[in-house]
C-alpha cells in the first residue's frame, strides 16, 4: 500500500479578502499559520508523517509545508518545490473580488472559469506579469508563460511531476505529502479518483485539510475521493469554498476546526 497526502496551503491573505490569487504570490493569514500547524499535528498523532515533500513554488504552498514539518517535528525531510504544483494561473481575474466577478459575469461564466474543466479565464496583460519573466522560479518557461489556465491546462501541466517524480517516488515505498493549491490538488484529485466533468466541477478542496490517499500498486485509490484526516470539518469548509462569491468566504464558515 502507498500513502500520499494532499495538503492544500492555510489560508491566504486573499483568501481571506475573497479574490482570485492563482500566481499572486500572496502570504498566509495568522489563521492560515494555525491551519498549517494544527495540520502537522494532526500528520504526527495519524502516524503519517511523510518521508518526502512536494509544494508548488508558491510562497503560499512552501510556507504551509514548513510550518506542517515544524508543527510535527518532523524538519529533517527532503522539500522539493514545482512550478507545475502551482495554482491555476487565473489570468485577469487575479486580484478581483469573486462576487464581483459573479455579479458582473453571471453565474455561468462564473462556474465555467472556475469550476469547469476546459473553461479558461481572460488572459492577464503581459505587463501586468513583466515580474515574473525574471523569476527564476519560472526560468523553464521563459518566452511562454501562461497568461490563463483552464483545469486541462494544469492537468497537462501538473502530469509530467506525476509521472517522473511522485508517482516513481511512491513507487519506491515512500509516503508522500504534496502541499499545493485548491485547483492543481483538483486536478490531481480527477486523475486519481477518475472524475468526470461533474465530478470535477462539484469538486472543493478546503484550505489545511489533509486527505490521505492509500493507493494500491498500480497508484489506484483503493477508497475513491482519499479520506480528510477531519472528515467533518473538511466536508464543511469544502461546502463554503463551494459558496464563495455568493457573500460566504471558507474562513466564515460557522463551525469551522
Ligand atoms: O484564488 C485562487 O487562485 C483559487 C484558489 O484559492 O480560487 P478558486 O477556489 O475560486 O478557484
Amino acid at each position: 500500500m502507498k500513502t500520499l497526502i494532499l495538503l492544500r496551503h492555510g489560508e491566504s491573505e486573499w483568501n481571506s479578502r475573497n479574490l482570485f490569487a492563482g500566481w499572486v504570490d500572496v502570504a498566509l493569514t495568522r489563521t492560515g499559520e494555525e491551519q498549517a500547524r494544527h495540520a502537522g499535528r494532526l500528520l504526527r498523532t495519524a502516524g503519517l508523517l511523510p518521508d518526502a515533500v512536494h509544494t508548488s513554488v508558491l510562497g503560499r504552498a512552501v510556507h504551509t509545508a514548513t510550518l506542517v514539518l515544524r508543527a510535527a517535528r518532523h524538519e529533517g525531510v527532503p522539500l522539493t518545490r514545482h512550478w507545475r504544483l502551482n495554482e491555476r494561473h487565473y489570468g485577469a481575474l487575479q486580484g478581483q473580488d469573486r462576487a464581483a466577478v459573479l455579479a458582473r459575469y453571471g453565474e455561468e461564466r462564473f462556474l465555467l472559469w472556475r469550476r469547469s474543466y476546459d473553461g479558461t479565464p481572460p488572459p492577464v496583460d503581459p505587463d501586468a506579469q513583466r515580474a515574473l519573466a525574471d523569476d527564476p522560479r519560472y526560468a523553464e518557461l521563459a518566452g511562454r508563460l501562461p497568461r490563463a489556465e483552464s483545469l486541462a491546462d494544469v492537468t497537462a501541466r501538473l502530469l509530467p511531476c506525476w509521472d517522473t517524480v511522485l508517482a516513481p517516488e511512491l513507487h519506491a515505498g515512500r509516503r508522500l505529502l504534496v502541499v499545493a493549491h485548491g485547483n492543481s490538488l483538483r486536478a490531481l484529485v480527477a486523475r486519481l479518483d477518475g472524475l468526470d466533468r461533474a465530478g470535477i466541477a462539484a469538486l472543493n478542496i478546503p484550505t489545511g485539510m489533509p486527505l490521505r490517499y492509500d493507493l494500491d500498486d498500480d497508484l489506484v485509490p483503493v477508497r475513491r475521493g482519499g479520506r480528510y484526516l477531519e472528515p467533518e470539518a473538511a466536508a464543511r469548509r469544502a461546502a463554503a469554498v463551494a459558496e464563495e462569491g455568493r457573500g460566504r468566504r471558507e474562513g466564515a464558515a460557522p463551525g469551522r476546526a
